[in-house]
C-alpha cells in the first residue's frame, strides 16, 4: 500500500496530511507538480533481477514513456538485501539533491521511500509496486531503500549521461523518517 505524508519542512512532529488513497497521494503530488500513477505490472519479477530481463518485460511501457515524453536513457536499478554494497548504495540517495531533468521511475517491485521538498513542505511518498513517479526538475528530493533492500525500478531519464546529482548540501534528510525493513 503506497503512502504519503506531509509534514512543514521546519517541524519534523507537524503532520500535516497522511493517506493511503491513491487518488489523493495522486492530487496532493500533482500540486508539486508530481505525477504519480499506479500501473497493472505483468510480470512476477524479484528484487536482484537483471537488468536485461526487467526491461525485456516493460519494453512496450518503455518505449511508449521514451515516445510520448521524449526520454532518452533508460536503466534498472535491482537490489535485495543480499547484496554486498548495500549501505554504500542507500548512502548515495540519502541526501537532498536536484537533477537537471525529471526523475521518472517506475517500481516494477518491492518498495522505496521518496521525499520531496517543495513549497515549504516535506512529501514523503512511500512508492510500492506499480506505482510510476516523476518528480520534475530541480526539485530537491531524497530517496531511502532501507537497511535491507528489496526493489526494481526502471528509471528513465531525458539526458544521455544517466544518473547525474547535484547535492544542495542541506542536512534536511537526516531529520525526516528512514525507511525500516
Ligand atoms: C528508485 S531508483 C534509485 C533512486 C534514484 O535514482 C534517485 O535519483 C533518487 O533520488
Ligand atoms: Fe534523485
Ligand atoms: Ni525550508
Amino acid at each position: 500500500m503506497s503512502i504519503i505524508r506531509i509534514y512543514t519542512d521546519h517541524d519534523t512532529t507537524n503532520l500535516l496530511f497522511t493517506s493511503d488513497n491513491s487518488s489523493k497521494i495522486q492530487s496532493r503530488l500533482a500540486e508539486i507538480g508530481v505525477r504519480f500513477e499506479q500501473w497493472q505490472t505483468g510480470s512476477d519479477l524479484s528484487a536482484g533481477a537483471q537488468q536485461e530481463e526487467v526491461i525485456s518485460a516493460y519494453q512496450q511501457d518503455i518505449e511508449r514513456l521514451m515516445r510520448e515524453d521524449g526520454y532518452q536513457t533508460v536503466d534498472v536499478v535491482s537490489l535485495n538485501s543480499d547484496h554486498p554494497q548495500k549501505a554504500e548504495l542507500r548512502q548515495k540517495f540519502l541526501s537532498e539533491h536536484t537533477h537537471s531533468e525529471d526523475e521518472v521511475r517506475f517500481f516494477v517491485s518491492g518498495e522505496g521511500l521518496f521525499t520531496l521538498h517543495a513549497e515549504q513542505k516535506i512529501f514523503e511518498v512511500l512508492c510500492q509496486k506499480g506505482d510510476l513517479i516523476s518528480v520534475p526538475a530541480n526539485t530537491p528530493h531524497w530517496f531511502d531503500m532501507g537497511p535491507n533492500p528489496g526493489f526494481i525500478a526502471i528509471r528513465l531519464f531525458n539526458n544521455p549521461d544517466g544518473w547525474v546529482a547535484n547535492f544542495t548540501g542541506s542536512d534536511i534528510a537526516e531529520r525526516f523518517n528512514r525507511l525500516e525493513n
